[in-house]
């Protein structure tokens, strides 16, 4: 027996209403001022135990609108080339799903499952197949690719890889392309994996290209306008101060520099300057946020079926909103989400307008520590992680979280601090990036974010540190602002209920989006019809995604659902679910037949 709220529409559910008027019975979108009228609330029970237990045919060809595999339910993390065979040669009603999430749902109940996302840029340390299973294997739920390193086959390579990983194994590892930007920075250093600059050395930094090897202590910059723009006095910092010298003299495309703090100078590391105190930037801002190599690269992705383009070094809502269109007249089909790297001081000043008009931000701590004073980063990571919350759109928190891991095998106390300080936040995803791409212990790095976001999302939930904060409407049309009411009074029914699991079923994946923003105590099991949505709600904060076919009959839903679960063992009788549903917009509690 379920206990249940829909606010019914008749456009979507007209099997639901009893309506008095005729003039009720025209599609909502239709009726412009009197829409309020037209949306009942209506109790109702619906017996959810009312068919076998086990998938039936006639569950499945219950769901009629529902494609020729609406027999196939994904996990979030899937294996079993067998079943998935099984599947395919006999259309049977089956089950796929990943041995790690089938495991931590089975032996410690869906209260253990982590909430916080994690992304691993991928990189020489990682870019192998068994590596890419091993990253997958330990948690990794979205694989970033940097475009500034690497090839463009390379980068081809990776993401075949992951998607065979996907197709073979269930996983739903979405990628994410990082563009270049067009920021100033060092060149590769003709093959050489770091040189290192000591106190009191004379460096060049030029604009001139090498034919052949890199002469000694010479750099190549980038940017053509870099000798024409310098002063001497200025102060050149490397990576946001990891190495820095003082301009001493300019002879033609040559800058001669003073190294002032030796360190190791990494291929294509970032250079700012300097003068009087404060970050020369005028020239950056004529800079492209997209460059016409990133356009490219930009072309390379959605040919490549990427699901998400971080956007390097964003200046303003325009230029996300630029690339929005293009991707919307290029990828058919298949949406790819935009983020905006929050790394400039121009992005910080235009926050709110960015973050409206992308489909996530990223706190990209590297840059954004070497354009503002390091003291001040803490705050603005706590700004954006706010603003997207409020505005709910994913974050993610990059750079440096384990960065020691690069070399050692376990991370320092400041660094573990740093990650929970991130999870209790509640931000929805951690970024590996040296750590992963070119470190030592990548496998270690990952395991450190998993237990550690385990351990402080278990503390918050003992806690019992329900949100207080209130979170500001957003829906614009009246249908978005019934969704936000039931998503909200979902999280809030979850929470003081102690329920087990929330099954949200929905098409575009924005109603699950939805209900991760209250960050609720149990997971939100998210059941969505396609791959690609699947992978995009694998970035945000306690979706446990799931490919489903459905129909909007959610009696039949639920119990295909309890059905295909429960046959696995991911759930069993008695489980206290709530239910929500975008195409009935209904609220239903019940327990596990
Ligand atoms: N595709 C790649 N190929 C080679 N090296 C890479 C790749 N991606 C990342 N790396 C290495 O990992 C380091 C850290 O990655 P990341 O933080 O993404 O780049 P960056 O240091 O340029 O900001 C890079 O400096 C580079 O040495
Ligand atoms: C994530 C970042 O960008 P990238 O690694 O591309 O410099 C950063 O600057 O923190
Ligand atoms: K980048
Ligand atoms: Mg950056």
């Amino acid at each position: 027996m379920s206990q249940s709220i829909q606010f019914s529409t008749p456009s979507r559910t007209p099997h639901l209403l009893h309506l008095p008027h005729s003039q009720f019975n025209r599609p909502l979108s239709s009726i412009s001022f009197r829409r309020f009228p037209l949306t009942t609330i209506k109790y109702t029970s619906i017996r959810a135990s009312s068919s076998s237990p086990s998938p039936s045919p006639d569950l499945d060809s219950s769901s009629s609108s529902s494609s020729s595999s609406s027999q196939v339910l994904f996990s979030p993390n899937g294996t079993g080339a067998n079943e998935r065979s099984v599947v395919a040669t006999t259309d049977a009603a089956g089950i796929e799903v990943d041995t790690v999430t089938e495991a931590e749902l089975k032996e410690n109940g869906f209260r253990s499952t982590r909430r916080t996302k994690l992304i691993c840029t991928i990189g020489p340390a990682t870019c192998g197949f068994d590596q890419l299973e091993a990253l997958a294997v330990g948690g990794m739920n979205v694989a970033r690719l940097n475009m500034c390193h690497g090839t463009r086959d390379w980068h081809r390579g990776v993401v075949r890889s992951v998607r065979k990983l996907n197709e073979e194994k269930g996983f739903a590892v979405a990628i994410m392309m990082d563009t270049e930007g067009s920021e100033i920075h060092m060149g590769d250093l003709g093959g050489d994996a770091s040189a290192k600059a000591e106190d009191g050395e004379v460096w060049t930094f030029t604009v001139r290209a090498f034919d052949s090897s890199r002469p000694e202590r010479t750099i190549s910059v980038s940017y053509d306008g870099f000798a024409e723009d310098v002063r001497v006095g200025d102060e050149l910092l490397v990576d946001g101060g990891m190495v820095r010298f003082d301009v001493i003299e300019k002879i033609g495309p040559d800058v001669k520099c003073l190294c002032t703090d030796p360190g190791l100078l990494l291929p294509r590391a970032n250079l700012t300057f300097w003068r009087d105190g404060s970050l020369v930037r005028e020239r950056n801002a004529m800079l492209p946020t997209i460059s016409s190599k990133d356009w490219l690269d930009i072309d390379f992705g959605i040919a490549e079926g990427v699901d998400f383009i971080a956007v390097s070094f964003v200046k303003s809502a325009e230029v996300i909103n630029h690339l929005k269109s293009y991707l919307a007249a290029r990828s058919r089909g298949e949406e790819i989400g935009v983020i905006a790297k929050i790394e400039s001081i121009d992005s910080l000043t235009n926050l709110e307008e960015i973050i409206l008009a992308s489909d996530g931000a990223m706190v990209a701590r590297g840059d954004l520590g070497a354009q503002i004073p390091l003291e001040q980063v803490p705050a603005a990571q706590q700004r954006i992680v706010q603003v997207c919350r409020e505005l709910n759109k994913p974050v993610i928190v990059a750079s440096q979280l384990l960065e020691s891991m690069i070399e050692y095998p376990t991370p320092t106390r400041a660094e573990v601090a740093d990650v929970s300080e991130a999870v209790r936040q509640r931000s929805d995803a951690l970024m590996l990036s040296g750590e992963s791409a070119m470190g030592q212990f990548p496998d270690k790095a990952l395991t450190v974010l998993r237990t550690v976001s385990l351990r402080i999302e278990r503390w918050w939930r003992e806690e019992e540190r329900h949100e207080s904060v209130p979170l500001q409407a957003i829906g614009s049309t009246f249908s978005d602002k019934i969704s936000e009411e039931i998503c909200n009074s979902a999280a809030k029914m979850a929470n003081n209920l102690g329920v087990d699991a929330v099954f949200v079923y929905t098409t575009s994946g924005h109603m699950a989006s939805l209900v991760s923003r209250c960050r609720p105590d149990c997971p939100i099991f998210a059941f969505t019809t396609t791959t690609s949505v699947r992978r995009r709600l694998n970035l945000q904060w306690g979706l446990i995604p799931f490919r489903l076919s459905f129909s909007d009959d959610m009696e039949s839903n639920l119990n295909k659902t309890f059905s295909l679960l429960k046959s696995r063992g991911m759930i069993k009788s008695g489980d206290l679910v709530i239910a929500v549903s975008d195409m009935l917009q209904s609220i239903q509690v019940m327990n596990v037949p």
